[in-house]
């Protein structure tokens, strides 16, 4: 699908596919064009062209089955900020039609979970973190089968998000987890499919397992006491070396297809050299590292 407002496309013939059960991480810097897809995917806005359907239902109709099994986290969660969070999920779960017993028993679920329980603040003097964590409360009040969570740990903090990425990954298999963020750590966390957007378009999508495997280069790291720049040519002549790059401490940094080769036969080399090893590591290339391959900036 495409989105353009006015003279800005914000989603250039963008072509997705999440499979059911997944956890999948919508990665993409500020701007790249999350909020715009997840507004299109809720029906708060549309494609310019092209289309989309959601658990089978084209989005954009009001076919009944949709609304009621999709959660959604806008960005900026918002809330009538006179209610407590007891009211809010009160409220939200009778719009999905709860009531009764069931209501009240989920909403006590969500306070707990969410750690707001007993909390009898107005929402309006919620921190930004509180309101998040009450917005995924709010996304997941009618247990939904598809849970749409824009940038979700933005605001909390190292316990807060640690518990929500848990919590993402025990949903997997029963819940299809559709969550955009700029956070790559996140990411590797806790998902196990990965598209990556930057500017409207999508640059790479696949499970994380395809993206190490598509770049599963690795790079040692190799410190000698001196003549670094006479080895790293001898480094680059090996069948094994992909390409040699000077590290942040003046290390030789070297992108390996056979990482046992190269451990195997550059203590020799060295040697040969008869200079001294200082440091010799191997690294697995990171998300990061795919990331800014791709999209070719640096992080925001
Ligand atoms: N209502 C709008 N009117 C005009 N341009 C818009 C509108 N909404 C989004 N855009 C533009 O579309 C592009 C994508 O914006 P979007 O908010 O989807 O990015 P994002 O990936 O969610 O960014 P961030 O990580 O900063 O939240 C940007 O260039 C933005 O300026």
């Amino acid at each position: 699908m495409t989105k353009a407002f006015g003279r800005t496309i914000a989603l250039d013939a963008v072509n997705l596919a999440v499979p059911a059960g997944a956890v999948f991480g919508f990665l993409g810097p500020n701007g790249a064009g999350k909020t715009t897809l997840l507004r299109i995917m809720t029906g708060l806005s549309r494609a310019t062209s092209g289309s989309l359907r959601i658990l089978g239902m084209p989005v954009g109709t009001d076919a009944p089955g949709t609304r009621q099994d999709v959660g959604y986290l806008p960005d900026v969660p918002a809330f009538y900020d006179w209610m407590t969070a007891s009211q809010t999920l009160h409220f939200a779960g009778r719009l999905h039609g709860l009531e009764g017993q069931r209501l009240t028993t989920r909403v006590h679920e969500l306070l707990d979970f969410m750690k707001l329980d007993g909390n009898s603040q107005a929402v309006g003097k919620y921190s930004r973190g509180m309101r998040q964590r009450l917005g995924v409360a709010q996304a997941l009040v009618n247990s939904p089968k598809l849970l749409l969570l824009d940038e979700p740990t933005s605001a909390l903090d190292p316990g807060g998000r640690k518990e929500l990425l848990e919590f993402i990954g025990g949903l997997r298999g029963q819940t299809t987890v559709f969550f955009s963020t700029h956070i790559l750590s996140d990411v590797e966390r806790v998902c196990d499919s990965v598209a990556i957007l930057d500017k409207g378009k999508v640059l790479s999508q696949s499970t994380m397992d395809e993206l190490r495997a598509r770049h599963g280069q690795q790079t040692i790291a190799v410190e000698v006491s001196a003549d670094a720049d006479r080895l790293a040519r001898t480094i680059a002549g090996k069948s094994w070396c992909i390409s040699v790059h000077p590290g942040p401490r003046g290390e030789i940094m070297a992108k390996v297809s056979d990482v046992a080769a190269a451990q195997h036969e550059l203590p020799a080399l060295i040697s040969d050299q008869g200079t001294g090893l200082v440091r010799l590591e191997s690294a697995e290339i990171s998300l990061e590292d795919v990331f800014l391959e791709l999209v070719g900036e640096s992080l925001p």
